[in-house]
Parts: C-alpha cells; structure tokens; sequence
C-alpha cells in the first residue's frame, strides 16, 4: 500500500500559454507517518492533490504517472460546503457508505474520527468547523481508501482545532496512507514525512523534524525565517509567473 508520484508534472492552458503547476515531481507516501505538502500559495499543492484523486481540469495536460494500489479518499479544501446544507449529517455520510459499499456504518465512522453519535442527526450548520472537519474526514473514509488526500485540512481551525485534526490524521495514517497539503507549516507534525513546495517543484523532501530543523534547500530556510517565531523575515525573492516557466528556473535565480 503506496502512494507514488514519479515526474509528475502538470500544465494547464490559459490565454498567454501554459501554467507550470507540478513540475517532474517525485514522491513516495506510505502507511505508518502521514505525508505532508506545504509551500507558499499557487507552488502547486491543490494541484498536486488534484493529480493523484483524479479531480484535475479537463483541459490539464498531465506527464509522469500517479501509482496507488486500492481506493483513493478525498478531503476536500472545504468541510464547511462540502456537505448539503439541508440534509443531515446521517443520512448524508449513510448515502456515500451506500455509494462506496462500504463496510463501515455512519456511526463507526464518526466513532473512527472522534465525533459522538449525536452529530448523526445534525443539520451541517450545527456542527462546530473542527466537527465538520472530522465529519468530512468520515465521509472520505467511508469507502476504507488505502490512500487519504486531504487538501488545507486545517485551513478554517484555530490552532487547538488544526492540532487535534492533525493527530486524527496521524493516526488514521497508521493503517493507510495519508497526504494532507497546507500552508500550515506550525500543524505538521515532526513524525511526519514533508515535501515543500515551490514555484511548481518539489524543492526538498525528507523526515518533518529533519526538514524543519536542519532545512538544506534555500527556499526552505526562507520560509521558516518567515514564520513569526523565527523573527517575521520576509521572503527575500518573489514567487515567479508560472505561465511558461523556464525549465531552468530555480529559487533566486
Ligand atoms: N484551473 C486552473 N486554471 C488556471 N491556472 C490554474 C488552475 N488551477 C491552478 N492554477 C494555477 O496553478 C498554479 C498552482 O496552483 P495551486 O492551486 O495548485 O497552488 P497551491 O499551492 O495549492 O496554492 P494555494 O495554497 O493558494 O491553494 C497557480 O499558478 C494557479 O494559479
């Protein structure tokens, strides 16, 4: 149970050319530690995750393969609208077990992300962002995926919400591979694996508490300066246009 991502790479037409969004990216996601994506905002991550749960625009042009073995979930970037407004939770999460023939019932499936069985006969708008959340991550498990992908799954928490949503997923990833995107670089968990992204790359990957302490790609040392923690430090060079990036094109250059 793998997930493997072998130079991928994703262009998207627009009007003035083709946008470079994942640019010959390696990657390789396996149960046990979650694997986490994060880089400033348009480096490629949605679209990443996109390219491995199959949700990419019509018109993207895609190299490179995506290798999963079993079903893929999908977390989508918003809990608060992905579920309908007027239907309960229950029957909501009981329609994708039946969909997905699943084998486990709505209420398991809340038990398995930590959310009581009262949630079940709640309207979306009841439920807190942490509780939709988890109620979200309940739907993506409900086909027993092999591989999660969840994109900003602590985008709308505040930091005691996003942690416990982060150790849910840390755990759900002991039986299943996880992938979460975020710009949330405080929420990755030093057990994790981490790939950082950049202007469409993969600019380094390796062991979170590894990366995070001892970064060896500049761009990663850059934006752990700019966390407020570390002082604030501006990020000294710009994010370049993505439409019709030269090949060559490195951080800095
Ligand atoms: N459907 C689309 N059409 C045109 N360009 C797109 C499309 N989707 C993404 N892009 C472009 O691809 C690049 C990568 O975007 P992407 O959303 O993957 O980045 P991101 O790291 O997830 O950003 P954010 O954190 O802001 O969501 C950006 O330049 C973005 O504008």
């Amino acid at each position: 149970m793998t997930l493997l991502l072998e130079r991928l790479s994703v262009r998207i037409p627009v009007e003035r050319g083709e946008v470079h969004a994942v640019t010959e990216a390696d990657l390789i996601a396996v149960p046990g530690r979650p694997h986490f994506v994060i880089g400033g905002s348009g480096s490629g991550k949605s679209t990443l995750c996109a390219a491995i749960t199959g949700m990419l625009p019509a018109s993207a042009r895609v190299t490179g393969c995506v290798k999963v073995s079993g079903a893929i979930g999908v977390v989508p970037q918003s809990a608060m609208t992905c579920f309908t407004p007027v239907r309960r939770l229950g029957k909501q999460l009981a329609e994708t077990v039946r969909c997905l023939r699943g084998e486990r019932g709505p209420r398991e499936l809340l038990d398995l992300v930590g959310l009581e069985a009262d949630a079940l006969g709640k309207y979306p708008h009841e439920l807190s962002g942490g509780m939709l959340q988890r109620a979200a991550i309940a739907a993506a498990l409900a086909g027993d995926p092999a591989v999660v992908v969840a994109d900003e799954p602590t985008s709308a928490l505040d930091r005691e919400r996003a942690h416990a949503v982060v150790s849910l997923l840390t755990e759900l990833a002991a039986s299943r591979v996880v992938l979460a995107a975020t710009h949330d670089i405080e929420a990755v968990p030093g057990e994790a694996d981490l790939s950082v992204m950049f202007a469409s790359r993969i600019v380094e990957t390796g062991p979170a508490a590894e990366v995070l302490a001892a970064p060896r790609n500049p761009y990663t040392r850059d934006l752990l300066a700019a966390l407020p923690e570390n002082g604030l430090h501006p990020l000294p060079f710009p994010t370049p246009d993505l439409v019709d990036l030269p090949g060559d094109y490195r951080y800095g250059s």
